[in-house]
């Protein structure tokens, strides 16, 4: 078989002039829509208007033009069936051996701000990819080109042979189907979300990889790093790699977790995680005094870790960063000189995410995680707690500084693996246990990693204490000022201990489990 006859209707145009020049020189018949006829004509390559096949005009804006039984029968006969043959031939139609359609825009479309919903209506493309599923089906004979990325290989068997290879058009056309799928979910997803159900019965998302790693969490482990359509620029699927090797899956894990503490910070913050917790995190007048309190946190720790920070990373900074052996530093940019103090370092990778504002950790979006034979979805936690609502429970008010220590400790352990303590004092957390099976093994660690900064420090608990023995360790070890959800019932046991020792409890009603 040859390719004698090729469709072709494609809304990015780019490449297909030169494409459909070059098939043309092979002997191909190129029909052809509306727009895409009308350049190729103007090129000078050879082109059938679709009208002349289908002998119906295209009509209704473009919502029927390819949509025609010409068309289809010419996509979906079985070359070697006797009676699909007979049909052909009785009713003058001919073979379509060659698709190329790429869809209308609907992904660019409702990307654009304040999007008309009839314009997003508009550009679903209902034409393209009943053409597409059909030369998909019928791949056995016919070929089908959805990616201006495979004109290049197509042209050349063409070239070679006279048309592709049984085994490309099998690839072609799974290609197609995920192409059909992603797409499909999409307008699904768009739909969802107007309708305000984003959790409906059927959860039809879609990812396109950014790129294949290495390996997964541990070596024997495949993996590879998608991001969502339209995922927006302040996720670490939108940063810039400026320096160092490829990201691993760990790096991804990590640096996302760091991003999503940074981010939830409006002053100079520095956090720096390992584990995908943090280890240190501090704030500053600037990010250097910001790296330099996060460093401080806990200098064993951070060897080896990921540091996110949301300034832009200047020289005095890099030369503390580069004393150390780092895996990441992500931040909002990077000086001239931070950079050349930076990428002398072989082994750091440096990511530039420029769309880093507090507002970002405000927006919900839905989480996605696996279990064997499924997955839970959630929204993001975005919950922030707003100071005039906190609840003072102890006879103690937390002092103006006591508070800013408090809330700066919430918006950490909301981050730590549950159970999590965190104790910070003079803007640095420092203290962190996190992922204890009880809350009471969670806040040992947290002290003990403290040890004398505990006194005077502040401490937060993800969730409430089940008794009053974690706030009698903490009162012990000298720490003065408590933030929680509250809730159990014995919060009074809690409360009783913190009047005893004079520390000013506050409760937030919320509670921030991470699992
Ligand atoms: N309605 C149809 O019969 C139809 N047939 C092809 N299309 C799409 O029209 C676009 C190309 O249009 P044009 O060649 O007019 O620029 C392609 O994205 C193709 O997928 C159609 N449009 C939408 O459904």
């Amino acid at each position: 078989m040859s390719i004698k006859r090729a469709l072709v209707s494609v809304s990015d145009k780019q490449g297909i002039v030169d494409f459909c020049r070059e098939l043309s020189a092979l002997g191909v018949e190129i029909i052809s829509t509306g727009g895409t006829s009308t350049l190729l004509a103007k090129e000078g390559v050879p082109v059938i208007g679709i009208s002349d096949v289908t002998g119906f005009p295209e009509i209704m804006d473009g919502r029927v033009k390819t949509l025609h039984p010409a068309v289809h029968t010419g996509l979906l006969a079985v070359r070697d069936n006797e009676e699909h043959t007979r049909q052909m031939r009785e009713l003058g139609l001919d073979y379509i051996d060659l698709v190329v359609v790429n869809l209308y825009p609907f992904a660019e479309t409702i990307a654009k701000p304040d999007v008309a919903y009839e314009e997003a209506i508009e550009n679903i493309d209902i034409g393209g990819p009943t053409m597409l599923r059909s030369a998909a089906k019928n791949h056995a004979f016919v070929s089908v080109v959805v990616d201006a990325g495979d004109y290049a290989k197509v042209l050349e068997e063409v070239r070679a042979g006279g048309d592709t290879t049984l085994e490309t058009r099998k690839q072609l056309a799974a290609k197609v189907f995920r192409h059909t799928a992603a797409y499909d979910a999409l307008i699904a997803d768009y739909l969802a979300n107007v309708l305000g159900d984003p959790l409906p019965e059927r959860y039809t998302v879609t990812y396109e990889k950014i790129q294949d790693l290495r390996y997964g969490e541990n070596p024997h482990q495949k993996a590879a790093f998608y991001r969502k359509p339209l995922a927006a620029l302040d996720t670490l699927t939108a940063a810039e790699q400026l320096h160092g090797k490829e990201l691993s899956y760990n790096n991804i894990n990590d640096a996302n977790a760091a991003l999503q503490i940074v981010k939830e910070f409006e002053e100079p913050a520095v956090v720096a995680v390992k584990h995908m917790n943090p280890c240190g995190v501090g704030v500053g007048a600037s990010v250097y005094e910001a790296y330099q309190k996060a460093y401080n946190a806990d200098p064993t720790s951070i060897f080896g870790g990921i540091v996110a920070a949301n300034r832009i990373i200047d020289a005095d900074t890099a030369n503390m960063l580069k004393d150390i052996f780092l895996e990441i530093v992500l931040a909002p940019g990077f000086t001239d000189e931070a950079l050349e103090i930076l990428t002398k370092k072989k082994n750091i990778r440096l990511l530039k995410l420029g769309n880093l504002s507090t507002a970002a950790a405000r927006k919900s979006s839905l989480i996605v995680t696996s279990i064997d034979g499924g997955m839970v979805v959630q929204e993001s936690d975005v919950h922030s707690v707003n100071p005039d609502e906190l609840q003072v429970v102890t006879d103690r008010k937390p002092t103006a500084e006591e508070l800013k220590q408090l809330l700066f400790a919430w918006k950490v352990v909301k981050h730590v693996k549950s159970n999590a303590i965190v104790l910070v004092a003079d803007n640095m957390t420092v203290g962190v246990g996190a992922g204890q099976m009880n809350r009471v093994g969670a806040a040992k660690i947290a002290i003990e990693q403290a040890g004398e900064k505990s006194k005077g420090a502040a401490l937060a608990s993800d969730a409430f204490f089940p008794m009053g023995d974690t706030l009698e360790m903490a009162a012990k070890a000298g720490i003065t000022a408590v933030i929680q959800p509250g809730g159990s019932i014995k919060d009074e046991e809690s409360i009783k201990v913190a009047n005893e020792y004079g520390i000013a409890m506050v409760f937030t009603g919320v509670r921030h489990f991470k699992h």
